[in-house]
């Protein structure tokens, strides 16, 4: 990826994934988020926990508005806070492992940062991660996990309140498969292909990550007539990709039903929905990603009806994907469905 400023005071000179450079090192660090951090089983892990809570170079040196002094004192506060996080879970180890070698009693489930941890003291694999790499990816996982999720959540919400008919229909297909004795669980998920398909079709018109990560590329190319030198910084617009009508029949609809039926889905092999990018950098916190939205949205749709209030009007949902302060989404939920009687 594209080192930058912003980039570098962000990921600790790209120490971390997101920003580190095609490489052996990158590799390595990919493999810990796959393999030790963001696993099929460690997401399944989590799941209680889910129940529960639901820039131009030669202008570098220019820095007008004051935003690099500002990012160099926030990027201070969060390595405080990455590295308290670090400690706290170190001296919680510790104490695990005193406790487990006295009495020998297993330690709790694992959550990512006790995963990071454990792999370096455990594992032997002639590599090891040092601690501020370690906090490079605990930056990573929480940049590049919180707003990109609240933000699938916040559009997917927008769409519900302005679409009663489709809230019906995904609560009518919610009382057919789960009922109305019991909260939906992760495991109902595979039997709610309406649901699916608004998740989908959320992902598709409101792709968090619109023009993914800019990329750099390795090698001279040649894509479309166009001739692309090795080192040229690239960005894939993948809303204009989910919004061309050569692809999708009114795009620009909110329309779940195209998805019933299609085979069509969000893992990176049909390049028209790419909400999570494709190829060896495409996003490792897809599946985490995916339970935590599918299972908010399974909730919402199963325990609250969705209405306006009255200040504010259909016309005010346009813009449901820009973060601003004074633009957050506001809806009147009524609670008590299901009726557990
Ligand atoms: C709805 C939620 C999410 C969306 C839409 C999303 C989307 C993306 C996209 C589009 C990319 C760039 C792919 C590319 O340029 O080819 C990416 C990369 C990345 N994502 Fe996500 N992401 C989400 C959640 C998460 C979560 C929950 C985590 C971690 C727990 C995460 C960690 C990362 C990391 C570390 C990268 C960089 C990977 C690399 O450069 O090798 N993301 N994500």
């Amino acid at each position: 990826m594209t080192s930058w400023f912003v980039s570098n005071v962000l990921s600790y000179n790209c120490s971390d994934l997101i920003f580190s450079a095609y490489g052996p090192r990158w590799r390595y660090a990919r493999k810990i988020f796959m393999v030790n951090l963001l696993s099929a089983r460690r997401i399944s892990s989590f799941q209680a926990a889910r129940k529960q809570e639901i820039l131009t170079p030669w202008l570098d040196w220019l820095d007008p508005q004051g935003l690099k002094k500002k990012l160099s004192s926030v990027s201070k506060k969060c390595d405080t806070m990455w590295q308290g996080i670090l400690d706290d879970r170190k001296r919680k180890l510790e104490a695990a492992r005193g406790d487990q070698a006295t009495d020998g009693s297993k330690s709790e489930e694992q959550d990512i940062v006790d995963a990071l941890l454990t792999r370096l003291v455990d594992e032997d694999d002639g590599e090891n991660l040092t601690e501020v790499e370690m906090k490079a990816f605990i930056m990573n996982i929480i940049f590049a996990g919180t707003d990109t999720t609240s933000n699938a959540l916040q559009a997917v919400l927008g769409e519900l309140l302005k679409n009663p008919s489709i809230m019906e229909k995904a609560q009518a297909e919610m009382d057919s498969v789960v009922g109305r004795k019991r909260l939906v669980e992760e495991s109902d998920l595979p039997n709610l292909p309406y649901l699916n398909a608004i998740v989908k079709e959320n992902f598709r018109l409101h792709p968090p990550g619109p023009i993914l990560i800019p990329h750099l590329s390795t090698e001279d190319n040649k894509i479309l007539g166009y001739e692309i030198p090795a080192g040229t910084t690239l960005f894939v617009n993948v809303h204009a990709i989910h919004r061309d009508p050569a692809l999708y029949e009114r795009p620009l609809d909110f329309y779940p039903e195209r998805f019933l039926g299609s085979e069509k889905d969000v893992h990176g092999f049909d390049f028209d929905l790419l909400p999570f990018g494709a190829g060896p950098r495409m996003c490792p916190g897809k599946g985490l990603a995916l339970a935590v939205v599918f299972y908010t949205v399974a909730l919402v749709i199963q325990t609250c009806d969705l209405r306006l209030p009255e200040n504010l009007k259909l016309e005010d949902l346009t813009d449901l994907i820009a973060l601003r302060r004074n633009s957050l989404l506001q809806a009147l939920v009524n609670l008590g469905y299901p009726k557990t009687s």
